[in-house]
């Protein structure tokens, strides 16, 4: 049976979920995750990012609210929901004592793989562990027991892979190994979802963001958007001659003195372009030699929009 929202990955509606302990982890949030996307799930520490990822899974129970996975819904279908999703998580979990090539085989025992189905080998050699194959898993890299536990998820051929911190502790070469095979799975028609604090990687791999706070969601919009919405821009202008008074402007939000000629100017984009704050700077009498502008980046909206949910 498919659920109403069959045109989306995930469908979250009115979610909470409140903990022992009168722990709101998640409060009401409503999600939708587009099919084929790469979709980024930003938060800082304990914003209820892993909470929403389990319940996804079926392995933390929702205290209100509904969700469905490639349409299933995840009460009334959690078979077909499970069936859809594959799930690495921050914990490496596999026997030290199987093979890659035997863990594999035993994931796809216990999601009903039929034995004609497995790709355990195109699996291995897509994560690059083929000649890892037979070696015990206790012996293998934390990278590439990383790479193990993709491939893992992916065993039963889920149309959503869900990566939680994947890349946590991983040094900088492996991590571009596991985004460039994040990449392949999206191109091979794979919608993924990413939960990571490094706000430049959701930059740069992820087609839209969603940022949780306090288990609230605070933004949900194309990347390219969620980063125009940094409003704060700076200039940094060198005037020929040293500034005794720092100029005053209700347009400048806050001018701050480098040295003895250099001042930086903070402004709100929506509210005046750099050339204005410039003409200000010329009006004042100042002769401007030298100007600088700083690019927003994620980091900046991020910061902005906790700040205005806190
Ligand atoms: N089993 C639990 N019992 C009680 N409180 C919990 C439980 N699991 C999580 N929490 C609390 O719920 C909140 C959200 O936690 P969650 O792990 O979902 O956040 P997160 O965004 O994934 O954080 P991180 O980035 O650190 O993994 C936190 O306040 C956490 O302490």
């Amino acid at each position: 049976m498919r659920g109403r929202m069959t045109d989306a990955a995930i469908h979250v509606e009115n979610v909470t979920k409140i903990y022992e302990g009168d722990v709101r982890a998640l409060d009401n949030v409503n999600l939708t995750v587009p099919r084929g996307t790469i979709f980024g799930l930003l938060g800082p520490n304990g914003a209820g990012k892993s909470t929403l990822i389990n319940i996804l899974a079926g392995l933390v129970n929702k205290t209100a609210g509904s969700a469905s996975v490639w349409g299933f819904d995840i009460d009334r279908d959690p078979r077909n929901a499970k069936a859809s999703i594959g799930i690495v998580n921050q914990e490496i979990t596999f026997d030290p004592f199987f093979t890659p090539a035997e863990t594999l085989d035993i994931q796809a025992g216990l999601y009903g793989v039929p034995r004609n189905a497995k790709r355990t080998m195109e699996l291995l050699k897509a994560v690059r562990l083929e000649d890892k194959a037979d070696a015990y898993a206790r012996t293998l890299s934390g990278g590439m027991k990383r790479r193990l536990m993709v491939a893992k998820a992916m065993v039963h051929s889920p149309p959503v892979l869900i990566l939680d911190e994947p890349t946590a502790g991983v040094d900088i070469d492996l991590r571009r190994q596991l985004w460039d095979y994040v990449r392949e799975l999206h191109a091979g028609g794979v919608t993924v979802i990413l939960t990571t604090h490094y706000l430049e990687e959701a930059e740069e791999l992820c087609d839209r963001i969603a940022i949780i706070n306090h288990g609230k969601l605070i933004a949900d919009k194309p990347t390219r958007e969620l980063v125009n919405m940094a409003q704060e821009k700076a200039v940094v202008v060198t005037v020929e001659k040293d500034i005794t008074t720092l100029p005053d402007r209700s347009c400048f939000e806050k001018v701050e003195q480098i040295d003895h000629n250099t001042i930086t100017i903070t402004y709100r984009k929506d509210r005046v372009n750099a050339g204005e704050v410039l003409t200000a700077l010329g009006e004042a009498g100042h002769v401007i030699i030298d100007v600088t502008t700083r690019e927003a980046d994620l980091e900046d909206v991020f910061l902005n929009l906790t700040r205005e949910a806190a």
